[in-house]
């Protein structure tokens, strides 16, 4: 179906895949699933980090921390990661802001290290979180979770949590707005 079309402008409206409601309902299923792959409560399981991929993936990885702790009564720390001097694209836009890395106390030494992100597209952005990580220290295993897989890899990844899969064109730009960083919380396609 054609996107609707602003009349006034003559451009095409950005139409919403997935409105609050639905972001919100995909999270808590996405913390269900992380739940049942996760041993969380027993005195010997592994610690379990959650850490987001900045922008949006800081805030994601935060509120999946909530909804576990919600459904388990277990807070699992949480962390954000920056990527952007392990991007492969610097050469050819070098100047890009730092972010801030965060990493739980006790570093990620021996724990599963679940790396959240709002989007996942080429895979590029995950390779270099994974570049990253392998700086910080060295995780039992890394799992990652994603609110909207996208397609069109150009590596060979995948995510362990899914939140929506949206089969998407190459050229076409999937936005995920959330309320601490948008205002609102929704995914659209532009
Ligand atoms: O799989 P990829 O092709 O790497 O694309 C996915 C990444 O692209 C977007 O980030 P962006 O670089 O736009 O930064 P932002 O999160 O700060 O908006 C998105 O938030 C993912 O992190
Ligand atoms: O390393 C990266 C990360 C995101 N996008 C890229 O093209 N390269």
């Amino acid at each position: 179906m054609a996107p609707p079309v602003d009349d006034a402008q003559n451009k095409p409206q950005p139409r919403v895949l997935l409105d609050t409601s639905d972001v919100g309902r995909t999270v808590a299923r996405m913390a269900h699933q992380i739940i049942e792959k996760t041993t969380l409560d027993e005195p010997s399981a592994r610690r379990v980090l959650l850490i987001g991929i900045p922008t949006r993936g800081t805030s994601l990885a935060r509120r999946l921390a909530e909804k576990i702790a919600e459904f388990t009564d277990v807070r699992l720390p949480t962390g954000y990661l920056d990527i952007t001097l392990y991007r492969d694209d610097l050469r050819d836009k070098p100047h890009r802001p730092l972010e801030r890395t965060l990493v739980p106390e006790g570093g990620v030494d021996g724990a599963l290290v679940i790396l959240v992100d709002d989007v996942l597209f080429s895979g590029r952005t995950v390779r270099a979180a994974l570049d990253a990580l392998r700086d910080l220290g060295r995780p039992a295993a890394v799992q990652l979770a994603v609110l909207v897989d996208r397609g069109h890899r150009e590596l060979p990844l995948r995510a362990d949590y899914v939140g929506k899969n949206i089969p998407t064109a190459r050229d076409e730009d999937v936005q995920v707005h959330l309320l601490e960083h948008d205002g609102v919380d929704e995914v659209v396609l532009r």
